[in-house]
């Protein structure tokens, strides 16, 4: 489950979140939609403290952070085991192997025996159909293959939530459609994912909860039956371009 809560973040002195107030229920896909500029990547960052406001309250994954208070660096770094994080370009690291990949924080950050780690990435590396390559290097695969490598080693750490910010602004029609199935079981697993997305055809085919944003607003909540039953005059705009 995730919540937030009266939520306000800005960039110095510009604005880009306001009054905020969200739920996600465990094993829900919520999708962030929006416009360019709404403020979709602030919100998900918010959510793994990539970003910090300064006023309102995160519950996730257990975790409750109020922004009013300070927070501690071991907090930030528990919630970061339990919430994962997919970027649009990958973020792996390109020296290492994808095996290298998958179990370096398992292996750094929970201390998990190297064998048992690489027995666990075999099986995550079958899983996401890319059993045979865990000894490339990251950019030796294509965007398709790179971008379940991420998924992977998110996987690795057994997240409650996983956040995916532009998962396939990169990829082609058909890659993407295979990481909307990867989604929708992962979501049959209980596990809470949270889609920053451009793509409506996607966001269909994923989401079961939907929050369309403008101008750091929500102008737009509901369940997926939004899409064919839009509610404000903005929602109705975006669906039609
Ligand atoms: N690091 C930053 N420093 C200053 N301003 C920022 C920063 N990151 C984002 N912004 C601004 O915050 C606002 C919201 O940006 P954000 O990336 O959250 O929107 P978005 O809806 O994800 O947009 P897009 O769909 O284009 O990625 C924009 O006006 C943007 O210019």
């Amino acid at each position: 489950m995730i919540e937030l809560k009266n939520i306000e973040y800005g960039y110095g002195n510009h604005i880009v979140l306001k009054n905020i107030n969200l739920m996600a229920k465990k094993g829900s896909v919520l999708v962030l939609l929006g416009p360019s500029g709404a403020g979709k990547s602030s919100l998900v960052r918010i959510m793994n403290l990539l970003e910090k406001p300064k006023v309102g309250g995160l519950s996730i994954a257990g975790f409750d952070f109020d922004f009013t208070k300070k927070i501690a660096d071991d907090d930030i770094r528990a919630l970061r085991q339990k919430v994962g994080m997919v970027f649009q370009q990958y973020h792996l690291w390109p020296h290492k192997t994808v095996m290298e990949n998958l179990i370096y924080a398992p292996t750094q950050l929970n201390k998990m025996a190297k064998a048992e780690a690489i027995a666990q990435a075999d099986k995550m590396l079958d899983r996401l159909k890319l059993s045979g390559l865990g000894n490339r290097f990251p950019l030796k695969l294509s965007g398709g293959q790179q971008q379940r490598v991420a998924i992977a080693r998110a996987l690795m750490m057994s997240p409650e939530v996983l956040l995916f910010d532009e998962p396939t602004a990169a990829l082609d029609p058909e890659i993407t459609s295979q990481v909307a199935e990867i989604i929708n079981e992962l979501s049959t697993t209980g596990i809470t994912q949270v889609v920053v997305t451009h793509d409506v055809d996607f966001a269909k085919k994923i989401a079961t909860d939907i929050v369309y944003l403008e101008n750091g607003q929500t102008v737009e909540v509901g369940s997926r039956d939004h899409f064919d039953n839009p509610v404000t005059q903005e929602f109705k705009d975006y669906l039609s371009h």
